[in-house]
């Protein structure tokens, strides 16, 4: 692993501070231009320090709580925090302490605790990498935690708990051929078809990105166009678009898409990926609710707290604290409602979330059943290869988790459902 210089360490204490002292997600950070004056290299270091950094917290203060008779102010905190990850993954101790001494020194209201960052620091730096991989693995705070020991079982959410902190690999999609993906990248070929890379490294560097015929997708996200199972020529309407990745699988299919989206930026992202991998899509940024017509088929992947994701945004659990979700469950559920309205009868509906919560799954689908007349499940859409019995649910719908495949690196947490119109 390459060292950090001065100007990512400080860009990720900066990260820090805005997750865990402004709420914010590390993407929100990100895209508002925290990182924008450094160099790529830097920037991706400065993301990849606050994100590891985050994904070991728990351990990480239990280290640091040893040396501290007080907290000192946020931002010195996290400048300990990202110098005590550093020492405790095996950097190099006096580069480490230097570097977090001059950042907090350079600091016009905490220079004065320099210091302090010399001294914890340097006691970090002494057995902080051994006592380390001792600790007890990370576990989610406990407005996320309690929810999920509700809804599975503490056994269940320890397992979840692991795979957040094993991290994930990074997972293709083949245009067309996955063979051919699995041979040129030397990845495994998962049950599902998606190809898994153990060592990405950089993206556009891996064989056929120029050419497009991968992109970069979670193998659980790619399960549910898979069951939606959009046929050549058949027209389908997609809500909640952006960036893409299902756009371009059901694209990939030669079926037409109608993809929308609200977000500019993201259909902006969703044009450029279709571009670069010669797919065509009509993109339309605006409302689904707002969308009109009869659909054969339509593809729901709607905005939810993306509990599923923390593997690889393990900034989540730390910068939210649940009571914005149940503003997201109320329109879920109208999405569906709408949804609903726009299908052909004998027209069919997957609907998904990348999520843990049962509230955005399985009990938005018993719901719209009772709301609804003439809806069913279809538990038979979900015949698709490699998909383990042990993964569907009761009310016909199959809920991932990111224990599954636990010895081939895991999934994202989704849910996925295939309504039908009689
Ligand atoms: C889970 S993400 C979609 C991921 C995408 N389907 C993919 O596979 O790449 C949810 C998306 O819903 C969009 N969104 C939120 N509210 C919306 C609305 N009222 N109408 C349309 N899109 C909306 C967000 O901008 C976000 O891009």
């Amino acid at each position: 692993m390459p060292q950090a210089g001065l100007p990512a360490r400080r860009a990720a204490v900066f990260l820090l501070d805005q997750v865990l002292g402004e709420g914010r997600l590390l993407s929100e950070a990100i895209g508002g231009g925290a990182l924008e004056r450094l160099d790529p290299a830097d920037r991706a270091t400065a993301q990849r320090l606050a994100t590891e950094t985050l994904r070991g917290l728990e351990r990480i203060d239990r280290i640091l709580q040893k040396h501290l008779q007080k907290y000192p102010p946020i931002t010195v905190r996290n400048a300990l925090r990202i110098g005590a990850y550093e020492l405790c993954i095996g950097g190099a101790a006096h580069g480490v302490v230097n570097s977090f001494v001059e950042i907090v020194s350079r600091s016009k209201r905490h220079g004065s605790m320099k210091g302090l960052v010399n001294a914890v620091l340097r006691k970090v730096a002494a057995n902080g990498a051994e006592v380390y991989p001792t600790l007890r693995t990370p576990r989610l705070p406990k407005w996320l935690r309690g929810p999920l020991v509700e809804a599975y079982s503490p056994e269940i959410v320890a397992a979840i708990e692991e795979a957040h902190f094993a991290g994930a690999p990074l997972d293709l999609t083949a245009k067309s051929d996955q063979g051919a993906l699995q041979r040129a990248t030397e990845g495994a070929l998962l049950p599902t078809g998606s190809v898994r890379l153990k060592e990405a490294g950089q993206v556009s560097m891996l064989p056929g990105f120029k050419k497009g015929t991968w992109w970069v997708q979670d193998a659980a996200a790619a399960i549910p166009v898979q069951v939606l199972a959009p046929k050549e020529g058949e027209a389908v309407l997609e809500l909640c678009a952006a960036p893409g990745g299902k756009t371009m699988q059901i694209a990939a299919s030669g079926a037409k898409v109608r993809a929308v989206d609200t977000s500019e930026s993201r259909m902006a992202r969703v044009a450029e990926n279709l571009k670069r991998t010669k797919l065509e899509a009509d993109l339309v940024v605006g409302d689904a609710l707002a969308e009109e017509g009869q659909w054969d088929a339509i593809l729901l992947d709607a905005p939810c707290s993306a509990t599923g994701t923390i593997r690889r945004h393990p900034d989540l659990p730390h910068a939210k604290d649940g009571s914005d979700f149940f503003d997201l469950f109320n329109l879920q559920a109208q999405m569906l409602d709408h949804a609903v309205h726009l299908l052909k009868p004998g027209g069919r509906l997957v609907y998904c979330t990348c999520s843990l919560l049962p509230d955005e799954g399985e009990a938005q689908v018993e719901e719209l059943l009772e709301r609804h007349e003439g809806l069913r499940v279809d538990a038979e859409a979900l015949d698709i290869e490699g998909i383990d019995p042990a993964w569907r649910s009761e009310e016909g719908g199959l809920r991932l988790r990111p224990d599954y495949w636990s010895d081939q690196g895991g999934m994202d947490g989704f849910y996925i459902v295939c309504i039908r119109k009689d």
